[in-house]
């Protein structure tokens, strides 16, 4: 990442996005770009627009003006067949993990391929727990129900759905939200190996300074529809703009209370 980087392109590109919902804009003139191989931390305070965002790049929402290019594409000027291809090299973990309920870990795992790909009943059977165990869950995890398993092992199952078509680009809302700070930790690192060893592009919206230190390549904020600055943490910490001072002032001041309460 850090290596004399001739300029390369985005992996996403977004320009001048408008996206609204009746009178009220959401995003107002957004423009984001993300790198191949970066792990691009997205902020912003509660209600900003981040989820809104995430979507409208996977075509869940629609926009009013602007462009939105992933690898390359625009979704909304693809016939359905390389739109579906395009929607097949990413993977998204959603905000709580959104799995199935009525289906165990693996049947999760397995939709994706299902819808997909033609794949014979074993060779599914043997990707799924090649995903299992590369989100380090154990074997048995595989044939439980979301509600027989802990809050961490609910992400993690999330996880290897987003992994099911071995995606190149991975969206994560919040993936550490409602884990304790050791469960937390240890979901970054995972994330961060996978990135590493798969060579993943990771969009992530959060809001744990920690993941953002951890891992993130760079942070981008949002704050009243637009990105307001995009950098490393430590520039976006050192800067003077006062939306990001309170921001991070904040959801320091917050950690520590949560810290001091646990
Ligand atoms: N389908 C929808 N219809 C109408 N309004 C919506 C819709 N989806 C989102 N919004 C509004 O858009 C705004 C941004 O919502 P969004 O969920 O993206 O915020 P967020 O930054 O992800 O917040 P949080 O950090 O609390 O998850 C909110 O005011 C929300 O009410």
């Amino acid at each position: 990442m850090s290596m004399a980087a001739p300029a390369k392109e985005p992996i996403i590109s977004v320009r001048d996005l408008v996206v609204g919902f009746g009178d009220r804009l959401v995003m107002n003139g957004l423009s984001l770009d993300v790198y191949p191989g970066e792990v691009l931390g997205f902020v912003g305070g509660s209600g900003q627009g981040k989820s809104v965002l995430t979507r409208a790049i996977l075509g869940l929402v629609p926009k009013r003006a602007g462009s939105i290019r992933v690898f390359g594409q625009d979704r909304d000027s693809l016939a359905p067949a390389a739109r579906r291809a395009l929607e097949q090299r990413w993977g998204v973990l959603f905000q709580n993990g959104a799995l199935f309920s009525g289906l165990t870990v693996k049947q999760n795992i397995q939709m994706p391929m299902r819808e997909s790909r033609e794949l014979s009943p074993r060779l599914m059977d043997e990707l799924a727990m090649l995903k299992i165990e590369l989100v380090g869950l154990k074997p048995d995890a595989a044939d439980k129900f979301p509600s027989e398993l802990s809050g961490g092992m609910v992400k993690r199952a999330a996880l290897a759905r987003a992994l099911a078509l071995d995606p190149e680009l991975v969206f994560l809302d919040e993936p550490t939200s409602g884990l304790d700070p050791i469960g937390a930790a240890e979901f970054d690192q995972l994330i961060g190996t996978l990135q590493e060893t798969l060579g993943l592009t990771v969009f992530m919206v959060t809001h744990d300074l920690d993941s953002l230190y951890a891992i993130c390549d760079r942070v981008a904020a949002l704050a009243e529809g637009r990105v307001i600055a995009a950098g490393t943490l430590d520039d976006l910490l050192k800067s003077d703009h006062p939306w990001l001072q309170a921001y991070f002032h904040g959801v320091r001041g917050s950690r520590l209370v949560a810290s001091s309460a646990g």
